[in-house]
């Protein structure tokens, strides 16, 4: 069932609300023995609840910069204090168990990851219109006018990168769900798909 490139990581990204995490609770749906996210670590303290090993590995700052100089982490970043990172080892735990890694990764990470042996297959979800990216963010009911307007300023960024020529393996526009589900599930499993082309996206 699963094709030429299922022992291949698969790197999702593209702007907040252009879908990811929708496309992803529908394939772990359909499909929940198959694949896993890989673990990341942290240096931000575990929230109640939070299981090491599970959410994140967590770990002091030393041990987190002595992994980081020894060339342990795929890509990392720094966001409000805290140090978050990709280890080779989560990735290579889960290659080996037989599952297909997909890492959702934003768009530092993806310059990050291309400068590691890892060779993944990337994959770029874009929205069918910058506006359409709003109202969706709007919809979610999750951010605020002004964290929207962040999140479509953002988007620009990455649709400007994901324009230059190999950025990405594969681009699929989240416009009908179905459709682009059906594209988005194909290659999970492995298989090459002939993905759509980026629309304009011009503001
Ligand atoms: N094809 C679609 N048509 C209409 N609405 C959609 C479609 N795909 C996703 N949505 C809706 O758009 C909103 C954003 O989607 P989602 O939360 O999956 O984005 P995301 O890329 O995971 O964002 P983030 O990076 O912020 O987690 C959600 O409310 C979702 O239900």
């Amino acid at each position: 069932m699963s094709g030429p490139h299922w022992a291949r990581p698969l790197v999702l990204s593209g702007p907040s609300g252009s879908g990811k995490s929708t496309l992803l609770t529908r394939l772990f749906a359909d499909h929940p023995t198959q694949f896993a996210f890989s673990v990341s670590h942290t240096t931000r303290v575990p929230r109640p609840g939070e299981v090491n090993g599970e959410q994140y590995h967590f770990v002091s700052r030393e041990n987190f910069l002595s992994l980081l100089s020894e060339g342990g982490f795929v890509e990392h970043a720094e966001f409000s204090g805290n140090l978050y990172g990709t280890s080779k080892q989560a990735i290579a735990s889960i290659v080996e168990s037989g599952k297909r890694c997909i890492l959702d990764i934003e768009v530092q990470g993806v310059r990050q990851i291309k400068r590691t042996d890892l060779n993944p297959i990337y994959c770029f979800i874009a929205p069918p219109s910058l506006s359409m990216l709003r109202d969706r963010l709007i919809g979610r009911g999750t951010e605020t006018t002004d964290a929207v307007e962040k999140r479509v300023k953002t988007a620009l960024l990455e649709i400007e990168y994901a324009k230059l020529p190999g950025a990405h393996d594969y681009i699929i526009v989240n416009d009908d769900l179905d459709r682009a589900y059906e594209l988005f599930k194909s290659l999970a499993l492995g298989n090459p798909i002939s993905g759509d082309t980026l629309p304009p996206l011009e503001q």
